[in-house]
């Protein structure tokens, strides 16, 4: 499906995600008539399909829309990129920050393009370890760069507010394509986004 941004919603599953809603909310001990919450089945349908947006999107697609011919054979990064996700084991929201280098080879890309991509690869069912590894090959198969590294950092609410409970830890999780598989590239990299790393 093509690349759209959803601010409409489809009107099928609106409908059937609501009523699954509706049992799941009663299921769980709520009372669905209760006046603040006659509205809330149709809600959530609407906020769930906002946060699984990803699978129709198409990133390589956003990246091929904004790539330039361009002689820069330095690094570029993009970093503090703030990201959103569900973990795909407990639909429990994971969030925290990602960072992107790239070295050209020929071709630079439209920087807000890479925010883009993390989100329509975050919008979706997903564990930390595949979330950093899409956005790696998708700029390493479609932009063909020199090098490539992604960072990611994030928080997990299914270890905080249920399971084991730790409120303080967080994850890192990291890939590297190309130059950035030399240790001297990678520290550079790793240096220039150290302030943000705990
Ligand atoms: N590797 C990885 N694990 C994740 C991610 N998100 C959640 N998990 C883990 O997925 C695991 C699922 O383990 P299970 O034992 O099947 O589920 P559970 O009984 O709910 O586990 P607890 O969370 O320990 O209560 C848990 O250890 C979660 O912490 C992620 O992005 N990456
Ligand atoms: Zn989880």
């Amino acid at each position: 499906m093509p690349y759209t941004k959803l601010e409409e919603y489809n009107i099928e599953v609106t409908d059937e995600v609501k009523n699954k809603f509706e049992s799941i909310i009663t299921d769980l001990g709520e009372d669905i008539s209760r006046e603040g919450i006659v509205k809330t089945p149709e809600r959530a349908a609407k906020a769930m399909q906002f946060l699984m947006q990803g699978y129709h999107q198409d990133a390589a697609e956003i990246l091929k829309g904004a790539m330039f011919k361009e002689d820069y054979n330095e690094m570029v990064i993009v970093k503090d990129i703030e990201l959103y996700s569900l973990c795909e084991h407990h639909m429990l929201p994971f969030f925290g920050k990602a960072h992107i280098a790239y070295i050209p080879d020929g071709h630079i890309v439209g920087l807000s393009k890479l925010p883009r991509i993390v989100d329509v690869f975050a919008r979706r069912m997903q564990v930390q370890e595949r979330l950093t590894h899409d956005i790696l090959e998708c700029i390493n198969n479609t932009l063909r760069p020199k090098g490539v590294a992604v960072v990611i950092e994030a928080q997990h609410l299914c270890m905080m507010m249920r399971g084991v409970q730790k409120q303080n830890s967080s994850t890192t999780t990291s890939g590297f394509r190309g130059q950035f598989e030399k240790i001297e590239t990678r520290n550079e990299f790793l240096k220039l986004i150290s302030s943000d790393l705990k």
